[in-house]
Order: C-alpha cells, then structure tokens, then sequence
C-alpha cells in the first residue's frame, strides 16, 4: 500500500486513485471497476478511533523506548529489564511494555510472575515492582506459563492496539517497550501505533558474532526505512567476564574424564599469590573477528552504546526477578550496563533540552 495524501492506496487499485480517505473514496470516476470501489465508498472516514485513543493515551508519557534485536536470546528482555530497574532507581517514573507476545520473559525477569491484571475504571492497571516502575505483558494473562501463544498478526496487532489504547500508566518518564525478535506483525504495529505520539527511538541488542550481526543490519534498515531513530546498538553477551575464584579447574583425562582440581587450584593461589584471586577473568566466547557491532556502526552511521560482558551473576538477577545495580555480585555487568544506560539518558535529555531550546 502507498500512503497517499488522502490516505492509503491499495496496491490493486485504478490510477489517478483519489486514496482510501477522500471524501470521493469509491465514488470518482477512477473509481469505476476497481476491486475496491465497494469498501472504498461504504467505509467510515476519518482518523481511526484507536489511533486517536493510542494519542491521548500515550499525552502523558515523555520518552518512548523501542528495545528491538535481530535475533531471540541475545538479552533483549535482559537489557530491557535492566534499563526499567535503572530509570526507576534514577527516580523516573517508568514503565515496560512487553509485546513479545510468544515469548514473554518480562514477568520472570521483574519477579513477576504468577500475577494477574487488574482493571479499573481508568483502564487496565500495570502491575507495580515499586511505586515509579510499572509493567504490562501478555504473560500476566496466560493462565499457565507454559502455555504456548499461537496467534496470527491481526490477533497479535490487537492486542499490542489494546495494551496501547487501554492501560492507564499516568504519567509516565519513560515507557520501555520490549518487542520480539526479527521485524515482524508486531514490530509494523508498534511502530505504527506509536508514531503520530512521538518515538524517541530504538536501541538494538545483539551478540558479537557475525550470524547475530547481519541481522541487526536488517533491524537498521527496518528503523531506517519506518522512520524511526536508532538511539544505539548494545552489544551484549561480549566475552565471559567473572572472578577468577567463581572458575572451576578441571583436568580432562584421555578417556574423557573430568577430575575436579578446583581446590588444590585454589589453594595453591592462595598461599603464592592471593592477590590474584581479586582479579577477574576475560575470555572471548563468540567470535568478533569482523570487528563486532562497534564495526557495524560505525559503517551504518548509527551510535553504538556499549559491550556488556556475559555474567553468570546478571543471568542469575535475571532469573530471579532483581536488578543488577541492587547489590554487588553483579560486579562483572553492572558497570558497563550503568554507563550503556548513562549515556542514553543524557542523550535523551539532552535532546529534550533542545526541544525546549
Ligand atoms: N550479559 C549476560 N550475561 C549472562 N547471561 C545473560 C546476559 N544477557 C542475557 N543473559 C541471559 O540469556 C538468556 C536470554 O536472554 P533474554 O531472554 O534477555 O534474550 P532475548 O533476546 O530477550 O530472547 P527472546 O527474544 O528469545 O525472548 C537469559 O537467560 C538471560 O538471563
């Protein structure tokens, strides 16, 4: 479909077409013998309805927030997590949407889980982890978490319209909204529901390697194409990161047998050198010969927001529904994910500081 000034005109449809919206929609001569003509003349005109309840909806939030990957299990819903516990514990007002309607991780990594949605007579209500971080996901509504969701896209477009149109936030600093991998149903939707109310833009999570990496060129060109900026891709999972004494020491024998050195390793360390029981160990785990997502881009012109390292620790905040600023053990993440989320919130601000300018 082309979008014309008086609306959408299908791809079918007769020249000189005068668009789905015109007031002469069905009734102009071009209109004569085209498939169309029909709903063309008997459909109402006119902004939809939806869209101008999305707009009034979405009046009270400052900063919308696309989390997009190109591939599943790259910690899309980590980062996403992670950046709601942030903004809220930087004292905004925050909400996270979940539309990864197949695969909704958000309830289990927020701690969630088992919870049910409330309606009141403002809307749907968001379910609270503190007074100022709010969120929504299709997970609150299954009633068992193993269930499989298989709906086809109007069904899925539905629902991101509804949880658009008919959750009442408030006020809002930011709505983080994680969306399912790829560039699919969801993603038009999304992008089409938010537009006219403003997007600030999407950040990109992907891994180093160059299988997740052609995809997340594919995710550019998505954002490039419908519109919307890229506030930076975050290259997530990049090299192991841990303590040295979290390591196991193993010696595998010629018959493939594992003997566990892990305490004489230890205690030889201890006695010689314990100071090196403070360090923390890097290895590379996926290949970034290419020269990783910096590389990418730097040649796709788009702002590239950070590494963080793969961190047993922050797998393990993630698994029991804590963010990993709250305490220490996620030593490894934690300060590369704090600058990632810095950074974008003064870029943010600063642009709003332009807008006011
Ligand atoms: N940096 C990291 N270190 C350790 N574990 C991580 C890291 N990032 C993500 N994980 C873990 O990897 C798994 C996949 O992450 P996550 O669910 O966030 O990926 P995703 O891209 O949202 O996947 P999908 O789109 O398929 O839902 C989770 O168990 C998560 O805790």
């Amino acid at each position: 479909m082309e979008n014309g000034s008086n609306g959408e005109i299908p791809e079918d449809a007769n020249e000189h077409c005068p668009g789905t919206q015109s007031e002469s929609a069905g009734k102009s001569d071009s209109c004569a013998g085209c498939p169309n003509q029909e709903a063309c003349a008997t459909a109402p005109k006119g902004p939809d309805p939806d869209l101008v309840a999305i707009a009034e909806r979405m009046a009270t939030v400052k900063h919308k927030i696309l989390v997009l990957s190109g591939k599943g299990g790259v910690g899309k819903s980590t980062i996403s997590a992670q950046l709601s516990f942030a903004l809220a514990a930087m004292d905004f007002q925050v909400g996270l949407l979940d539309i990864d309607i197949c695969g909704p991780s958000i309830p289990k990594m927020l701690g969630l889980e088992g919870q049910d949605i409330h309606q009141s007579n403002l809307g749907w209500s968001p379910i609270y982890v503190e007074s100022n971080l709010g969120v929504m996901s299709i997970g609150f509504m299954l009633p068992h978490p193993d269930e499989a969701v298989i709906w086809r896209g109007p069904r899925k477009n539905g629902i991101i319209k509804q949880f658009l149109k008919d959750v009442y936030w408030g006020e809002l600093d930011f709505l983080v909204v994680d969306a399912p991998p790829g560039t699919s149903d969801e993603h038009i939707s999304i992008v089409q529901f938010l537009q006219a109310t403003g997007i600030d833009g999407a950040i990109i999570v992907t891994t180093p390697q160059q299988v997740s990496l052609i995809d997340v060129r594919k995710e550019v060109s998505f954002c490039k194409k419908v519109g919307i900026n890229v506030l930076g891709v975050v290259e997530n999972m990049s090299g192991l990161s841990q303590p040295l004494s979290a390591f196991q020491f193993k010696r595998i024998t010629m018959s493939g047998e594992e003997e566990d050195l892990t305490e004489w390793v230890m205690s030889c360390l201890k006695e010689k050198a314990p100071e090196v029981l403070n360090l923390v160990a890097c290895s590379e785990v996926f290949d970034s010969s290419g020269g990783g997502a910096a590389k990418m881009c730097s040649e796709m012109g788009v702002p590239f927001l950070g590494k963080v390292p793969l961190d047993p620790q922050l797998c393990k905040a993630a698994e029991e529904g804590r963010s990993c600023f709250s305490d220490n053990k996620c030593g490894a993440s934690a300060p590369s994910l704090k600058r990632i989320i810095e950074k974008l919130v003064s870029a943010q601000m600063a642009e709003r500081m332009d807008d006011v300018a």
